[in-house]
């Protein structure tokens, strides 16, 4: 199931609380910038208190249904939790004064076709009769004039009925238009409910959830203690349970509130699955086609200004192939080992984790060798790391069985001998593996370096025996003599062969 809507709560069987809470503090000077911030609009702070707080309202205005500010809060519902934010939203005769002093003091802030600036409205949304806002005759009607308010058909009789006013009184006309409204918040919260998807269906489980024009009920079934079960019944209360009229009931009638400089906002919440995603997916298409309709009929030559985001293509890491992501994963893994390991270093804890990953496996000696070895705990850490882990499964204690004594007092650890403890499990076995392998290519690297050195003094011999006086020897095997016996030697080793190393 999901919601679509505002900040609220609604809890189980009571219903929708209809309360109203504002934060008083919305208007004080600090709390502007956030705001402005929020409305990605900081850059008009510093006009300090000429500006008016701005908000990150959401709502579904219109539709003259009921209108909702709900209290914080938090619910359980079918096994998922929603939580739900207290609405910094001013009162709206205090916020309609705020308005109409910006208005007067600069009305020429005003961009009427800057969509952002609409935000100074926000939540004051005059009534607007729905039935005539989408009915073709009255929407989509040419406007006559230019006047702002004569653009306003789908405000309710009280504003279409105001007489035209002069252009620069646009705004305090505005404003007051909006102290006298029915300065009520609009939110509406609607829900719509899932249907069971075709795995839930091959599984024969039961659709839980009964709905009904505004409400739901919710059959929750519950073990009693003798462990009958009994089944719960659960009604939340909405604006609307929809389906497919999701569009026409919550974003079309507020489309044309944004050509009043009122920000609105759609959003859904609901656990992930629910159908999120599938609900919100036509609705910018849909709200774009209404929107160009109205700047194109109702509001052409009115100077809005139409403005879009630039979608951006992201670097997606959900093309990686599955190797590539298990290697990620292996990585993260590693790393957050070796983040426990630092970490236990630094506490000076006396067991270092660091057969977390074949990274800290390997890294171990680094480890104790360049950090602990300056400290009295060297040998603990080396001890610890190599028992530790093992010692639930170290049962056996033949051959090494460390006292709780021991392991407790830190102190005394370190006058204990460092001592090989049997190799009891796995990890163990894998570990020596990996040093087996890891000498056997060293060795074998050293093979490879000796007998490419062997190759070189050889070739350095013949050189140099030819680059003695009377011996002849061209241009090419000079230059050739010259740079390899430079790679290697000193310039002031007379015999350059003399200081290579029998072996590496
Ligand atoms: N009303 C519906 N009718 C039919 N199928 C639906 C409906 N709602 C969702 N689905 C299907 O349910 C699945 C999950 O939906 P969706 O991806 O929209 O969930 P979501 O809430 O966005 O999940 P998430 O939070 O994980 O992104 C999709 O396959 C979707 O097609």
């Amino acid at each position: 199931m999901n919601g679509v809507a505002r900040q609220g709560q609604r809890s189980g069987a009571t219903g929708v609380h209809h309360q109203r809470q504002y934060s008083d503090n919305f208007f004080d000077g600090s709390s502007n910038g956030r705001w402005l911030q929020s409305a990605g609009l900081q850059h008009l702070q510093t006009s300090g208190n000429s500006i008016p707080p701005l908000q990150d309202y959401n709502m579904y205005g219109g539709g003259g249904q009921g209108t909702r500010m709900l209290r914080n809060g938090q619910r359980s519902f079918n096994g998922m939790n929603e939580y739900y934010m207290e609405p910094s939203t001013p009162p709206g005769n205090h916020r309609a004064s705020s308005q109409k002093k910006n208005a007067e003091d600069s009305p020429g802030d005003f961009s009427p076709g800057l969509l952002d600036l609409h935000s100074f409205d926000t939540e004051l949304i005059p009534e607007m009769p729905v039935s005539n806002v989408y009915d073709g005759a009255s929407m989509y009607q040419p406007v006559q004039g230019n006047s702002f308010d004569d653009s306003e058909p789908y405000i309710s009789g009280k504003q279409t009925s105001r007489a035209r006013v002069p252009e620069n009184n646009l705004l305090k006309s505005f404003s007051v238009d909006k102290e006298k409204s029915n300065s009520v918040a609009k939110i509406k919260v609607v829900v719509r409910k899932r249907p069971l998807n075709k795995k839930e269906l091959a599984k024969s489980e039961e659709d839980i959830i009964d709905t009904h024009s505004n409400s739901l009920t919710v059959h929750e079934t519950k073990l009693k203690v003798d462990l009958t079960q009994y089944v719960e019944k659960h009604e939340f209360v909405f604006d609307a349970v929809l389906n497919e009229e999701v569009y026409h009931e919550t974003v079309e009638p507020i489309v044309p509130i944004i050509f009043q400089r009122t920000k609105a906002t759609c959003f859904a919440y609901g656990q992930t699955g629910s159908g999120k995603t599938y609900t919100m997916k036509p609705l910018p298409l849909k709200a774009s086609r209404d929107i160009l309709r109205l700047m194109y009929h109702t509001y052409r030559n009115q100077g809005f200004q139409l403005f879009i985001l630039q979608e951006v293509n992201v670097g997606d890491t959900t093309d990686n192939d599955k190797q590539t992501r298990i290697e990620g994963a292996e990585i993260n893994k590693s790393l957050l080992a070796l983040k426990e390991c630092i970490r236990a270093l630094d506490n000076d804890q006396g067991h270092i984790p660091f057969r977390g990953s074949k990274l800290t496996e390997v890294l171990r000696d680094s480890f104790v060798e360049s950090t602990t070895i300056p400290l009295s705990s060297v040998t603990t850490s080396t001890f610890e790391d190599r028992t530790a882990d093992a010692w639930p499964e170290e049962d056996d204690g033949d051959e090494f069985s460390p006292s709780e004594e021991y392991c407790e007092q830190s102190d005394q650890r370190k006058d204990i001998p460092k001592v090989e403890p049997k190799v009891a499990n796995s990890d163990d076995d894998d570990l020596n593996a990996l040093l087996q392998e890891e000498e056997e290519l060293v060795n074998a690297h050293r093979k490879q370096v000796e007998e490419t050195m062997n190759i070189v003094k050889e070739e350095m011999n013949l050189l140099v025996e030819a680059d003695q006086p009377g011996n002849q020897l061209d241009d090419y095997n000079q230059t050739k003599c010259h740079s390899i016996s430079e790679g290697f030697c000193h310039p002031s080793v007379t015999n350059p062969f003399s200081s290579f190393p029998e072996t590496f």
